[in-house]
């Protein structure tokens, strides 16, 4: 439905010399899809979202809705913003203070030309309103409402144009916790009632996760991976991405023999031999990430015998000491100091874990994945 192929795009510096902050950004949004642009501040998220509305004219590349050309560096197409039919929230969703809720969503209508009938205006506030819950507050001044109202306005405000897409950029950045997460389902809920096309800006993992179909995690102007939620938390492709997404033990080792990618394979991490699910191109000799998340080692105290460290059965086992044992009601978060690092382990409420005490970590080797060093 959407495409973006190959944007680059730079601006100039004070001295004279021009940073690239989009490099070969390339990606397909399909049709009702809610899709996130996910990475740290700075990665280039806002510009890539700035380029699909036309508030950013691209250096390069093509941007496309429906098989129409709305940017095309090779055949000089650029189709201005207000022609594009897209619908747009920011984070400083700024609802106009001096208008009432209805004038507030009947105003982007009223500039329209050919101009719409009064009548038309009313009835598609009214809808857009319905869509959003706020029917009721129709009249009332718009700084009158709450944050997550005035949220909703915006959406109406974005909405009521009936856009082939939505962008939004952090549009949830202004609220407090709570109401963030109300308004995180409620947002998830109107795009999916209004079956419309979404780009989402975040650099919220959690929102990420919780809200998208797919996302792209971006890192230094480059998309790094594409996937679903489910995938990009279990399969993460590098170890930028593991650490991004979620918590991820990050162990640094080598590779012990050449294995074909999705095999497990051997690497070497402080004299200890550990298998895990290595990933394309990994020859013997090479640096790997070996990661592990928390809730896929159990954590077990030592008393009497001392398993032995190393590849056991269908597992890893490393040993360690407690460092600091936290109760977090459906958890306890462990760091266990092993091998001179501090590894990150999930156990259950119910065992009772001390600082100093021995314990054995024990993980399989599926849920451990190498990953290309960066
Ligand atoms: N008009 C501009 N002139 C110069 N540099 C810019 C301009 N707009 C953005 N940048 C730079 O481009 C890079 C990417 O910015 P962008 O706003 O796209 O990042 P982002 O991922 O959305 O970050 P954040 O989450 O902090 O909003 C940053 O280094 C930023 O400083």
């Amino acid at each position: 439905m959407l495409e973006v192929d190959q944007i680059e795009k730079s601006f100039p510096q004070p001295d004279g010399s021009r940073t690239t902050v989009l490099e070969q950004v390339s990606l397909t949004v399909k049709e009702g899809e809610f899709f996130t642009l996910l990475g740290p501040s700075g990665c280039g998220k806002t510009t890539t979202l700035r380029s699909v509305a036309g508030l950013e004219t691209p250096d390069t590349g093509r941007i496309g809705v429906a098989g129409t050309d709305f940017f095309n560096s090779r055949r000089n197409v650029f189709v201005p913003a207000r022609a594009r039919r897209i619908g747009m929230v920011f984070q400083s969703y700024a609802v106009w203070p001096h208008m009432d809720v209805h004038d507030n969503v009947a105003f982007p209508l009223k500039v329209m030309r050919p101009k719409l009938r009064s009548e038309e205006i009313r009835k598609k506030v009214r809808r857009a309103l319905e869509t959003v819950h706020l029917a009721e507050y129709e009249h009332r001044p718009a700084t009158r409402l709450s944050g997550g109202q005035q949220q909703r306005l915006a959406m109406a405000r974005a909405l009521v144009m009936e856009p082939r897409v939505l962008l939004l950029d952090e549009p949830l950045s202004n609220l407090d916790a709570l109401l963030r997460e109300t308004m995180r389902l409620e947002l998830r809920r109107l795009q999916r009632e209004a079956g419309i096309t979404t780009i989402y800006v975040t650099h919220d993992q959690v929102e990420a996760l919780a809200l998208s179909d797919r996302l792209a995690v971006m890192n230094r102007g480059k998309i790094v991976q594409v996937d679903d939620p489910r995938e990009l938390y279990h399969r993460p492709q590098s170890s930028f991405v593991a650490g991004f997404i979620g918590v991820s033990n990050l162990l640094t080792t080598t590779a012990k023999s050449d294995t074909a990618p999705g095999e497990i394979g051997a690497v070497e991490w402080r004299d200890q031999t550990l298998l895990a699910v290595m990933p394309r191109g990994s020859r013997q000799g090479a640096q790997m990430v070996l990661s592990v998340r928390p809730e896929n080692i159990s954590v077990t105290q030592v008393n009497g015998s001392v398993p032995q460290e190393g590849i056991s059965g269908q597992s890893n086992i490393l040993l360690g000491n407690v460092a600091e044992s936290q109760f977090l009601g459906n958890l306890t978060d462990v760091l266990v100091q092993a091998g001179g690092e501090e590894l990150r382990v999930y156990g259950s409420p119910e065992r009772v874990l001390s600082v100093g005490d021995r314990v054995s970590m024990e993980a399989p080797h599926d849920a451990c994945l190498a990953l290309p060093a960066e």
